[in-house]
């Protein structure tokens, strides 16, 4: 059975169902910074339901002693305002701990154990949500032990049972395979949530209504109209101390084949039939099946693959990747990808669509540009206008959240001359909420039971065969092109556009 749309629903926002969080990996970076403060907001907001408890699993017993007020000074950190004495007594009433190891039987029996007596202390009632904020070879072993003990089965437990399951979703299609397999083995996929935070930033669901709530942008979004759509995800951090990952990960694995995948679909897929989870996230889908196999010429041709050397940023010297921390001596990583693909379909074939994202660029910026055909010169040829350029629609999804419309404007004057202007709509003058991280939407959704914003089996297995061709040429090719932290990537991504006579937006 599907879920509703949360874009639908309506205000004042409803707290979620009564229910026991239960974060696996509840000492990490993730639970400090975005999960707990995303739960703090969703309290300020009122979403949250004051029938609510926290297990935090963790394997260390020692970290387990100040773990609830480590993580809510680490909390204070990435909220608007800090936590008042109420609020951090109210967190730290609700917050239990579980010490041991995800390989044990006797873990799942002592989460059980902490189920059952937050549930009588707190009223939560039975329903409970299990966050997977491990590493991800962690995710199947904890799903099974969860099935073993009964964690999941919802009739037994009289409540909903819900996984909600961290990127990265395997590490290529096959272990994404098998990772659907071992969770589909011990729930439904109606209770699993992968989750993918891009879906859950304001900008990103604004997309859809955008398109679908004003008429007059539908009947240009196709083939006719548009040129081509360049989507840019560019951070100017590097990779921080997730050299571990990152170096086995890259940035095709860890941007593209989700997040740039999810605007890429968000961009080019048809009206659903409604804001039904299934119905979108069907559409959502069909976009990615629509992408043209990239074939061992067309990797050479159409992706380019890159690595950050030293550079400067913001006046400051930054160090190369391969001095960065646990980055193998040599290793090939890319930490950065610019590619160009196809979607052939009938409202998209022949448009190019270029996406690009990198570590250690010049800023951090993501945006998707949307441009026009060129109007015909004809009218203009005997003027002294020289040329006309296209409109560009630019959807920033972050910072400076916004809605740009470039369009060519008559200089005041007697004299024929075009100059572009801009159309701006920003989030921050018409709304007074800023957008959040994305984390306080998804962890609603799924505490309320709406899978628009996750990520389904197939759409994650999709997704990976689309990149497969790329990660199975890349070794038999040279290494990765240098480009220097600071700029915009390396030479080769220019190069990608100029070719078809295009060129990137310096965002
Ligand atoms: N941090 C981020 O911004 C983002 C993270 N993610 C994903 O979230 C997940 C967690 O990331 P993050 O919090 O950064 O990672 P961290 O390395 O900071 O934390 C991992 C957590 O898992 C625990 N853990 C590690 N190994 C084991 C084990 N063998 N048994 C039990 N627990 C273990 C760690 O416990 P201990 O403290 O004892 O080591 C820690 O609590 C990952 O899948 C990551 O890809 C996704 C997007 C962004
Ligand atoms: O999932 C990830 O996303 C972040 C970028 O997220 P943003 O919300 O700050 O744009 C990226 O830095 C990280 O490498 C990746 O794993």
């Amino acid at each position: 059975m599907s879920t509703a749309n949360g874009s639908l629903r309506p205000l004042p926002i409803a707290p979620a169902d009564p229910a026991v969080f239960v974060g696996f990996g509840a000492s990490g970076d993730l639970t400090r910074r975005k999960l707990v403060p995303a739960l703090v907001n969703l309290r300020r907001t009122g979403a949250l339901p004051a029938a609510f408890a926290f297990i935090a699993v963790i394997r260390q017993a020692d970290v387990g002693k100040s773990l609830a007020d480590d993580v809510l000074k680490a909390a204070d950190e990435h909220l608007d305002s800090p936590l008042t004495q109420e609020e951090r007594d109210w967190f730290l009433g609700r917050i239990g701990v579980v010490v041991g190891d995800v390989e044990q039987p006797i873990l799942y029996a002592d989460i059980a154990a902490r189920l059952t007596e937050l549930q009588a202390s707190h009223g939560t009632g039975t329903n409970a949500l299990f966050y997977l904020a491990t590493p991800p070879q962690l995710f199947a072993p904890i799903a099974a032990g969860l099935g073993k003990a009964g964690l999941l089965d919802e009739a037994a437990a009289h409540g909903w049972r819900r996984v909600v399951v961290e990127k990265p979703f395997g590490h290529d299609l096959e272990s994404a395979i098998a990772l659907n397999r071992a969770l589909s083995g011990v729930m439904e996929e109606r209770q699993i949530y992968r989750i993918d935070h891009y879906l859950g930033k304001e900008t990103v669901q604004n997309l859809m209504i955008f398109r679908f709530a004003n008429s007059i942008f539908e009947p240009i979004w196709n083939r006719r109209y548009v040129d081509h759509v360049q989507i840019t995800v560019a951070e100017s951090d590097g990779i921080g101390t997730r050299g571990g990952y990152y170096d086995e990960a890259g940035a095709l694995r860890d941007m593209v084949q989700n997040h740039l995948f999810m605007l890429l679909a968000l961009t080019a897929m048809e009206p659903p039939i409604s804001f039904d989870a299934d119905a979108v996230r069907d559409e959502r889908l069909k976009v990615l099946q629509a992408i043209t196999p990239f074939t061992r010429a067309m990797v050479e041709r159409d992706v380019v693959r890159a690595q950050y050397a030293a550079g400067r940023i913001k006046d400051a010297d930054v160090r190369g990747y391969l001095e960065e921390d646990k980055v193998a001596p040599g290793s090939s990583t890319e930490t950065f990808v610019a590619l160009r693909l196809q979607v052939e379909n009938w409202r998209w074939a022949g448009v190019p669509f270029y996406l690009r994202t990198g570590k250690r660029l010049a800023k951090r910026v993501s945006e998707i540009a949307v441009h026009f055909r060129q109007p015909p010169f004809m009218m203009f040829r005997d003027t002294a206008v020289r040329s006309l350029n296209c409109n560009v629609l630019v959807i920033r999804v972050q910072p400076e959240e916004g809605i740009t419309l470039e369009v060519d404007a008559k200089v005041p004057g007697q004299a024929l001359d075009l100059k572009t202007v801009a159309m701006d709509f920003k989030y921050d003058e018409v709304f007074a909420q800023t957008p959040s991280t994305g984390y306080e939407t998804l962890l609603y959704d799924a505490l309320t039971g709406d899978q628009t914003l996750f990520h389904r089996a197939d759409s994650t297995e999709v997704s990976w065969r689309a990149v497969m061709p790329i990660l199975e040429a890349w070794p038999s090719q040279s290494r990765p092109v240098c480009y220097a932290a600071g700029s915009w990537g390396p030479e080769e991504a220019h190069e990608l556009l100029e070719r078809d006579g295009r060129a990137w937006r310096r965002p």
